[in-house]
Parts: structure tokens; sequence; C-alpha cells
């Protein structure tokens, strides 16, 4: 792959990238500088979403109005849509500061008491991948949230003092890919939750459009709605596509992003016309091919795959089912007609292509389906 031509450092800076707290490398891995030039820095910037935008204003002018800080906010939604970028433009307008930390760095409770008597009355507390912190901390953040104080455990054993301590009133914006595995006291303490949904292609071009203004990328209308139809509902995907196709332009072409050019890039990156990644693609082959259009639990996908089942139900599923080419059932994933056509199959009769199950084999089933689809921990 031809490497990125722009210096990151020509871009506007990430504005949080370097703030505040000392866990900020271990939230945003792989956020290259680039990206943190694309994100938009406020509301007004920020393209989609209207009804959280909405929602979100109102929140927040409700809170400022009576010059308290808002309640606490959860973000939901799959990776790339935008749930750190709105985070920060949280904190932008409220006029405060913001600490990042993540779910997996809050090991231990003493990690999340040192994050939190740090806080400064008004500040915004970012903890990404929320749905993953640990038991201790997450109790701690229950007291936290609710009272804004919190017991910090001194010494082991009988000798073992609790020690209460106060916390400035804060925000705590929480983001998850996965609010079905957020503890019930732990969602009930979020005032408002956000969820994000795909973005719609003509969005997607608008923010096309935005981006190739700052990265300063010729790219023609006819191209931007091209690469916004192939990026799966994600920002992200389209920012990414148009650096690759920016680099397909420059080495074989003009420069000028034009739709024939986008074609022939996408084309070389195995990006097909639904924008279906190769992870996407392979899912929906096993699903297919090996497990006759399923139901089948999304471990036994997940393996057949080579993937974290994680993985495979946060960052595939929600845009397969999306796309209308997988259904959630109670008994396990099916694909749909729309899905064999896609791999230029046709659906046997006995394919359940919908909602129509047929009897599966108990050792194709994922016991920790039943639990999923319930929503319970
Ligand atoms: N509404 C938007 N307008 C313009 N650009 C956007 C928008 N939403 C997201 N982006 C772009 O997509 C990139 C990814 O967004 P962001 O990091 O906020 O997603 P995320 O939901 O936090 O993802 P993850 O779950 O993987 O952490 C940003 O760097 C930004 O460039
Ligand atoms: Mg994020």
């Amino acid at each position: 792959m031809t490497p990125d031509p722009v210096d990151p450092r020509d871009l506007p800076p990430g504005e949080f990238a370097e703030d505040s707290s000392p866990v900020t490398a271990e939230v945003l891995p792989g956020d290259g500088d680039v990206e943190a030039g694309l994100r938009p820095k406020s509301l007004e910037d920020f393209i989609g979403q209207p009804r959280v935008r909405e929602q979100l204003q109102l929140v927040l002018t409700g809170a400022r109005l009576r010059g308290g800080t808002p309640d606490h906010i959860l973000l939901s939604g799959p990776p790339g849509l935008g749930k750190t970028s709105m985070a920060m433009i949280i904190a932008t307008e409220l006029g405060s500061s913001l600490r990042l930390t993540s779910g997996p760095a809050l090991e231990r409770a003493g990690d999340l008491a040192a994050m939190l008597s740090n806080l400064v009355e008004g500040d915004v507390l970012f903890i990404d991948e929320i749905h993953r912190i640990a038991r201790p901390a997450e109790e701690m953040l229950y007291l936290a949230m609710e009272d804004f104080r919190v017991d910090v455990v001194v010494g082991k054993g009988p000798g073992a003092t609790s020690i209460p301590l106060e916390v400035a009133p804060f925000t705590l914006v929480g983001a998850t890919t996965r609010s079905g595995s957020l503890t019930g006291p732990l969602r009930d303490r979020f005032g408002f939750t956000a969820h994000m949904d795909f973005y719609e292609p003509a969005e997607l071009q608008r923010i096309l459009a935005r981006s190739a203004g700052i990265l300063g990328i010729d790219l023609d209308p006819s191209a931007g709605e091209e690469i916004a139809r192939r990026s799966r509902g994600t920002p992200r995907i389209a920012n990414r596509l148009l650096r690759r196709v920016r680099d397909y332009a420059e080495v074989r072409a003009d420069g000028v992003v034009t739709r024939e050019v986008s074609r022939a890039a996408l084309a070389v990156y195995d990006v097909d016309e639904l924008g279906l990644d190769r992870l996407d693609r392979a899912v929906l082959g096993a699903l297919v091919r090996s497990f006759g259009g399923g139901p089948v639990g999304v471990s036994t996908l997940a393996v057949a795959v080579g993937e974290e089942t994680s993985t495979v139900e946060e960052v595939c599923e929600p845009f397969l089912v999306r796309a209308g080419l997988v259904a959630r059932t109670p008994r396990g994933r099916v694909a749909t007609a729309a899905a064999w056509r896609q791999l230029g199959l046709t659906a046997p009769p006995e394919a359940t292509g919908g909602i129509e199950v047929r009897a599966h084999e108990p050792s194709l089933f994922d016991p920790g389906e039943l639990d999923e689809r319930t929503g319970d921990p």
C-alpha cells in the first residue's frame, strides 16, 4: 500500500489528543493524527445523527441554563460512528475539560479512585468501552455517579478501613459498542443514552466532502457518492476509503478523485458494491456455505471465520443485519434471501431465508445465545 503522503503535522491538531490523563494513549489505539484532524469539533460541525444531536443539545443547554453539570451520558453504537468525537464535543460545548480513560484501563478500583479524585468541578470524565470495566471499579463508579463520593478501602483483612472521599460534581460520558452487556445498575445511573446509528449515504457524502476539504483532496461529488455508498454506513470507514482512493488518484491518475478513479481504487482494495469488507464476506460465506444459511450461534460462526465472538457480534453483525443480509432469530443467525443472492447463490427451499427457522442441530447452537437475546446478564 502506498504510504499516506499527508504529514499529520500539517493537519489541525486533535484538540484533545495530548490532553489530560496519563491513560490517554490507551483510549485511542491507532487513532492517528489524521483521524483526529478529521473529527468534528462542535455539535454544529457534526454531520448526521440528527436525533442524537437534538437530544444532546437539549441536555447540554438545560444544564447550562441551570448552571449545573448535566446528567451522565451514555453513547452506544457500533465502532466508528462518532462516539469518541461526540464525547469530545460534549466537553467543548460545556466549556469543560475532558478526562479520558477506558474500561480496560480501570482494572482496579484504585485506578478509578485516582482518576475521580483529580476531577475538578464540571469536568467531563470519558470512559471508553465502559462495558469492559472491572467489577470493583464499577461498584465504586455507582457511588461516584450518584453521590459524588467514593469509599477508598485502606489496608487488608480485619484492620482495613474505608475512607470516604468527596468527588467534585462531574459528568460521566460512557461509550460502548454493546450497551446490552452493561449491568443494570450501571445503565440506570445514566440520565441520557444516545443511540448512534449507521449513517445514510447522503450524510456520509457530506462527511467526505468535509474531510476532502480538510485534507486538500480534489473530490468529485459523484466520487463522493460512490465512496459514501460503500462505506458501511460508517464515517471512519468513509474517511479511510477516501485516503486510499486519494493514494490511487495520485499514483495512477492525475490526483483528481473522479467516479472512475474511485471505482478502480475500491476494486483494488476489495471493497464491494455494498461496502462489505473481508470479514463481513467471510461471515456471510460461512453462514451460507458451511451452515446452510443457519440458524447458527454467533460463537460457532466466529470460530468458523477465526475471529473473536465479540468482533463478529459488535463489528460485523450490526451492519449485516442493517443491510438486510442477516437476521437474528431466537435460535441463532440466519442468512436472508438477499445474502444468498449477494454471494451469487440461490437459497435452497429448505433454507430459512428469514424468520422461519428449521430445526437445528444442538451442537451448532451457542448456549450463550438465549441470554444475549433476552438481554439478561
Ligand atoms: N458525524 C461525523 N462527522 C464527521 N466525521 C465523523 C463523524 N463521526 C465520526 N467521524 C469520523 O470518524 C472517525 C471515527 O469517529 P470516532 O472515533 O468518534 O468513533 P467511535 O464511535 O468512537 O468509534 P470506536 O467505537 O471505534 O471508538 C473520526 O475520527 C472522525 O473523523
Ligand atoms: Mg471511540
